[in-house]
């Protein structure tokens, strides 16, 4: 026989300083996960909108006040004894120094210190997304090398990251990675098969992406040191990418695309109910362009990706 265990909504605030570092307190030791580090927050009373639970929370825990938040991620995770659905926001304008209200500890950490950290194990997707680009530039087909480095050469780094679709396999593959490597540009490689996956030892590929049919052919997650995407068309596609642990999913088609006229888009109400409580940290691809980030945010996904909008040469790129 199962036990339903108590089920509650928290909020918690990704608070990012204007150095860029994420503010975290740590859970006094006698409270459920206990002893961890935390995004600060807690639990949301009924009827309460999450933003005005939010600020209520850091002016009780950090007094700071009038937070400013908006959506960034919700997990909904299983605890042995309780079931959590966390509402991430982020947190960019406030007022007073965030301080332990509460005698907890409080520190500002670097986003690449992260990972390292010991968190409760809800947390995982969320402190993933948080290294991640807002944007995912997908390297047009057919370009050539010149073509292509020149592109890279042109990417904002610190905000777009990069889908190498077609070059995984290709000779000039170590000098492409060579040169993201020295523009700072997190690059995704095209894993055409798990077992080719599990054979990649190339140095400073920040992600694998298997696409769709890979996917499902896949019977674990690849044996790969960095992290691991997939291409998700369907709500199964996306419990398949979770169950076997992936860090993220790229959600298409949101809209009518150009490469792809004859799918019938999502829109984001279908993509936002697949995503929501996922742990996977999803950018929404297909018709969408950089404009589309607060929507994304809205409906759950963490970023946007493309072609057309998004490689610097063939449409505005964000500023
Ligand atoms: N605030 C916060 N809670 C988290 C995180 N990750 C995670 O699993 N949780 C869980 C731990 C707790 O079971 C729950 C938050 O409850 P809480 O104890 O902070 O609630 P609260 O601030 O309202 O505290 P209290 O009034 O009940 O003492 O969510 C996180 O990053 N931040
Ligand atoms: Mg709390």
């Amino acid at each position: 026989m199962t036990v339903a265990t108590p089920a509650i909504t928290v909020v918690a605030a990704i608070i990012r300083g204007n150095d860029g570092r994420i503010c975290l307190s740590r859970r006094p030791d006698h409270k459920h996960q206990g002893g961890r580090w935390e995004f600060p927050g807690g639990k949301v009373e009924p009827g309460e909108p999450l933003s005005a639970a939010l600020a209520r929370e850091l002016e009780e825990e950090l007094g700071m006040q009038a937070a400013i938040s908006s959506p960034f991620m919700t997990i909904a995770h299983q605890y042995q004894d309780l079931h959590v659905t966390l509402h991430f926001r982020d947190v960019t304008a406030w007022q007073g120094e965030p301080s332990g209200c509460e005698g907890q500890q409080v520190n500002w950490f670097e986003i690449p210190e992260l990972p390292a950290l010991e968190f409760p194990a809800a947390n995982r997707p969320v402190v993933t997304a948080i290294t991640l680009p807002d944007y995912l530039a997908i390297a047009p087909d057919n370009l050539d090398l010149e073509a292509l480095k020149a592109g890279i050469g042109r990417l904002d780094a610190a905000r777009i990251g990069l889908y190498l679709r077609q070059w995984s396999e290709h000779a000039a593959l170590p000098e492409i990675l060579a040169l993201c490597r020295e523009k700072g540009v997190k690059v995704w490689l095209r894993a055409s098969s798990a077992a080719w996956a599990e054979q990649l030892s190339l140095q400073g590929v920040f992600a694998l992406h298997m696409p769709g049919s890979v996917l499902m052919d896949c019977q674990g997650r690849p044996d790969f040191a960095g992290l691991v995407s997939a291409a998700c068309h369907s709500r199964e596609a996306l419990e398949k990418a979770a169950d076997l642990g992936l860090d993220m999913a790229l959600v298409s088609p949101v809209e009518v695309t150009a490469s792809h006229p004859d799918r019938p888009p999502l829109g984001w109400q279908q993509a936002g109910e697949w995503i929501t409580g996922l742990p996977l940290a999803c950018y929404g691809l297909g018709g969408v362009s950089p404009a589309d980030l607060e929507t994304a945010r809205q409906y759950g996904a963490i970023g946007v990706a493309g072609i057309r909008a998004f490689w610097p040469g063939s449409a505005p790129v964000p500023v």
